[in-house]
């Protein structure tokens, strides 16, 4: 389901620092069209850790990502197996992930552009719903803005949702912990009863992200003291702007059952859009 590349087609260039149980590099790989080479820019991801059903995951993902398609998920080339090295390869997106992208640009983001993201995201998400395929790994690392936009000259953002990485169904409880508040809290109780409805609890989590700058929720709680905020059925801090925060709760409801569906989102986003037309002006909307 999808290609093997050779690994000397490949050149890994610079190293853009780590996944979870991955090190990324820019790179490039070759191929031969019509008897020319031609060169495309690409994303390695190099698994380390070899322990067998964490690169079977590994590849799970990468086939998941290269079995369907759609303008805002990310483009799989292929993977490539070379003595204890598994790589997956990957279209190389422009201005890298999204969490590090708000962080830099810290608060001078308009609300449009947010709320124009987070429709993106939310009609890919409909897209999975619809074929009945859940990502597991949703979050704001996990965007990648393929365009930056800018309103100043009427262009907006554009973004691809990354492959899910190992599921959390493999990794060691402690993986799925640090991964709390993004993983549903049905799926930290039973992996692998996971349905549809996780994803939409991660849709809340990132919501939330890219309307704090990009800062990760419970930053510096403890594996421990993030797990008693499930225990507790705790909420994230709520933005001021009140609509915003009744999508995000609706999205982080503790019971799957009680969450919107991916229809139900995208219809509360484009309320969000007109709910103020003097909205998407000033910024202030999204104060915490
Ligand atoms: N400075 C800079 C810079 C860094 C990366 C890219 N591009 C890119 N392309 C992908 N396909 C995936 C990723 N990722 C980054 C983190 C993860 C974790 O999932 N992926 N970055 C572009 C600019």
């Amino acid at each position: 389901q999808f290609q093997m590349i050779r690994h000397e087609d490949l050149r890994l260039e610079e190293s853009l620092g780590r996944g979870s149980f991955t090190r990324i590099f820019k790179g490039s790989k070759t191929d031969i069209r019509e008897g020319e080479r031609q060169n495309t820019d690409v994303l390695l991801k190099v698994l380390d850790g070899s322990y067998k059903n964490c690169w079977e995951s590994f590849f799970e993902a990468a086939s998941l990502m290269s079995q369907i398609s759609h303008k805002h998920l990310l483009l799989v080339y292929g993977i490539s197996v070379h003595r204890s090295e598994n790589i997956m390869v990957q279209e190389f997106v422009k201005y890298g992930a999204l969490d590090l992208f708000l962080r830099k640009k810290q608060g001078s983001v308009p609300v449009s552009w947010k709320l124009d993201v987070a429709k993106q995201l939310a009609c890919v998400l409909n897209f999975l719903e619809e074929k009945k395929i859940v990502h597991g790994n949703i979050s704001a690392k996990n965007l990648l803005l393929a365009r930056e936009g800018d309103s100043s000259i009427g262009t907006s953002p554009f973004i691809k949702l990354s492959d899910p990485g190992i599921s959390v169904a493999v990794t060691g409880r402690d993986v799925a912990l640090d991964r709390i508040p993004w993983v549903a809290p049905e799926v930290l109780e039973a992996p692998e009863t996971w349905g549809m409805e996780c994803d939409k609890w991660s849709f809340g989590t990132t919501l939330w992200e890219i309307f704090n700058g990009g800062k990760a929720p419970l930053q510096g709680l403890d594996p421990q003291q993030k797990l008693m905020f499930y225990e507790n059925h705790e909420q994230l801090p709520s933005p001021k702007w009140t609509e915003l925060a009744d999508l995000i709760g609706r999205c982080m409801e503790y019971d799957p059952a009680l969450r919107p569906s991916s229809r139900g989102i995208i219809r509360q986003l484009n309320s969000l859009i007109t709910s103020d037309p003097g909205l998407s002006a000033h910024a202030d909307k999204d104060s915490f």
